[in-house]
């Protein structure tokens, strides 16, 4: 399977994307990692610790970063509430944080794995994968590619041209956009596809299970918040689709395309400037891809499918 460390904030979405990659047979999550973003790095620890303890996930948790490299810190209550993930009561977690710091579980994990081996999958702002490449550059020659959630090439949702997790920290994303490693970006041309219809969530309320219905409980949440913040009749699950395109590629398209993000614009911080002009499918020589369009049938099916092997193990 393909082995990967989940860098996430969670965050409704990220929740969601933790139970994919844990029940989904063709990848293995290795560790999970968690950054400031959607809200503190203490309540998106929290929240991940008690996720992993809903589901059996058996792997390292550690806390990274608790503030973006230069900006000041954003959080995003207005999705996720004060908690990060409210909605659903989940018991206070039994399980401790890893007492090693994010940046270096991640390092450590690269380097202990074969060349080509780890892919990383970041689904918050990109502090720890950025100070991860920085601490230890030996690992970006070993990363088998970078998924990351974040970024649009002509959509925005903190502002009409930024995505959150980029506008985040951009200074971040910069670095991660640019090492020399292949990166995909999920961003949010292709995950505003990924919404969660009535007949998606009648499918998952079927399945009868404490983390299905725990999914049910935070897309009431999320569902109710994205309809009033931004109008969506049903919330799209960003972070999942990171995870969805490394359980199998061809639920998504890709175009090759150069990437970077604007740093000193006064309208445009935070965007992703994608380089569109050429034909696809994009510069031979290009390291980098943005995400196009989701195959929405498949998607959920993977979604499902994962949920049903978590089944009920709390
Ligand atoms: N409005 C809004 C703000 C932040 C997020 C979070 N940031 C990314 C989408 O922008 C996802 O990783 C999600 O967890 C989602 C919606
Ligand atoms: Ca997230």
């Amino acid at each position: 399977p393909r082995r990967i460390v989940l860098d996430c904030d969670p965050g409704h979405d990220d929740a969601i994307a933790m139970l994919l990659a844990h029940g989904s047979p063709a990848v293995e999550l290795v560790a999970v990692t968690t950054v400031a973003g959607n809200q503190t790095l203490e309540k998106v620890t929290r929240n991940a610790l008690a996720v992993a303890e809903l589901a059996g996930i058996d792997v390292p948790v550690a806390a990274g970063c608790d503030r973006p490299l230069v900006r000041p810190r954003i959080v995003a209550p207005d999705i996720h509430g004060d908690s990060g993930m409210d909605g659903p009561v989940l018991p206070a977690p039994r399980r401790a944080v890893d007492d090693r710091h994010a940046v270096d579980l991640i390092i450590e994990t690269v380097l202990a794995a074969e060349p080509g081996e780890i892919t990383l999958v970041p689904t918050g702002p990109l502090t720890n994968v950025a100070m991860a490449a920085r601490k230890e550059p030996r690992i970006v020659p070993r990363v088998r590619e970078v998924v990351l959630m974040g970024g649009g090439y002509h959509v925005g949702n903190r502002t009409p041209v930024a995505e959150f997790n980029v506008l985040a920290d951009p200074e971040a994303a910069h670095v991660v956009l640019t090492e020399a490693w292949p990166v995909t970006m999920v961003g949010l041309d292709l995950t505003h596809q990924a919404v969660a219809t009535a007949d998606v969530r009648d499918g998952i309320a079927a399945l009868g299970t404490a983390p299905a219905r725990f999914v049910g409980e935070l897309l009431d949440f999320y569902g109710t918040t994205y309809r009033t913040a931004q109008g969506f009749p049903s919330p799209p699950v960003h972070d999942p689709c990171a995870v969805a395109y490394v359980v199998d590629p061809s639920v998504m398209t890709t175009r090759r395309a150069p990437l970077d993000v604007e740093l000193h614009g006064g309208l445009t911080t935070g965007m992703t400037v994608a380089d569109l002009r050429g034909d696809e499918p994009g510069p031979e020589e290009c390291r980098t891809q943005v995400a196009v369009t989701l195959d929405h049938g498949r998607f959920w099916d993977l979604v499902l499918d994962a949920l049903r092997r978590v089944g009920d193990p709390a």
